[in-house]
C-alpha cells in the first residue's frame, strides 16, 4: 500500500543542514498496524508528516497504492491528503466551541455532503470509538481520552485508506491511553484499518503488528511483533 524508497528530509542546507531523515526505505501493507519508535529527534514526526502528505521530502520516492505521490502537483497532493489520509494529532486539534458530532462532521460538510448525511456518518464514527450518546458534548466536557477518540472518529469518518497518529497518547494517563489504543486495535482488527502510529512508549507495542525504529534519521530496525493470546 505504501512504498518508501530512500526518503530524505533535510532542514536547511550546506554544512549546517539537519538531516532529519537520511535515506529511509520500507513498505507498509494494507491492514498493518505499525508503530514508529526512536529517541527524541530521531525523525519520527518528520517521517509521519511526509507519509501523511503534510510535508515534502527533500529527496526519495513515496508511493501510495501504486501512485507516486511524492512527485504530484500540490493540488493533487491535497486531494489525496483529504480523501485517503486520516491524521490524529498529539493535542487532539478539536474546535472547542463545537460539539463532538460537529467536530467530526464539519469536514464532510465542507466537502459538500448534506448535513443529514454528514451527521449520520459522524454518529456512526462516534459509536465506533465508544462515544455513543456523547455527540452533543463540547471538548471541555470530555476527558482527554474521549477527546482523542473524537479526533479518531473525525479521522475515520472520511474512511481513509491509511490512518496516521503522532504520539496520540502523549497527553493521556495509562487508563485513557489504553482506551485510545483499544480503539485503534479494534479499527485494525475488525475493520482492516491500516494504521501508522508514532510512539515512544514500549508498552504500546503490545497493540501493534510491527515496530519500525529510527535513529538519527536512519531506519535501524524493523520487527514483526509476536502474537500473544490476549492481543491480536
Ligand atoms: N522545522 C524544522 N527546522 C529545523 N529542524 C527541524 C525542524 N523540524 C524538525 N527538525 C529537526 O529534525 C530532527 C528530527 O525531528 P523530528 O521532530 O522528526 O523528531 P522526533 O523523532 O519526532 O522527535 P520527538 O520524539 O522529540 O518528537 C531533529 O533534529 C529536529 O530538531
Amino acid at each position: 500500500m505504501i512504498v518508501v524508497k530512500d526518503l530524505k528530509r533535510y532542514y536547511g542546507s550546506g554544512e549546517t543542514a539537519v538531516k532529519a531523515l537520511n535515506g529511509v526505505s520500507f513498505e507498509i501493507k494494507k491492514g498493518e498496524f505499525v508503530a514508529i519508535m526512536g529517541a527524541s529527534g530521531s525523525g519520527k514526526t518528520t517521517l509521519l508528516r511526509i507519509l501523511a502528505l503534510l510535508d515534502d521530502a527533500t529527496a526519495g520516492e513515496y508511493t501510495i497504492r501504486g501512485l507516486k505521490v511524492s512527485s504530484l502537483p500540490e493540488a493533487e497532493r491535497s486531494y489525496y491528503r483529504l480523501t485517503q489520509v486520516g491524521y490524529v494529532f498529539q493535542d487532539y486539534a478539536l474546535i472547542n466551541e463545537m460539539s463532538a458530532a460537529e467536530n467530526v462532521y464539519v469536514l464532510s460538510m465542507m466537502e459538500g455532503n448534506s448535513k443529514k448525511e454528514s451527521y449520520k456518518t459522524a454518529l456512526e464514527a462516534l459509536e465506533k470509538v465508544g462515544l455513543k450518546g456523547k455527540q452533543d458534548r463540547i471538548p471541555d466536557e470530555l476527558s482527554g481520552g474521549e477527546k482523542q477518540r473524537v479526533a479518531i472518529a473525525r479521522a475515520i469518518a472520511k474512511k481513509p485508506n491509511i490512518m496516521f497518529a503522532d504520539e496520540p497518547c502523549a497527553n493521556l494517563d495509562t487508563n485513557n491511553s489504553k482506551q485510545v489504543l483499544d480503539v485503534f486495535k479494534d479499527l485494525n482488527d475488525n475493520y482492516g484499518q491500516t494504521i501508522v502510529m508514532v510512539t515512544h512508549e514500549p508498552w504500546h507495542t503490545e497493540y501493534v503488528d510491527r515496530v519500525i525504529t529510527l535513529e538519527d534519521g536512519v531506519l535501524v530496525s524493523d520487527e514483526m511483533m509476536e502474537e500473544s493470546g490476549e492481543e491480536k
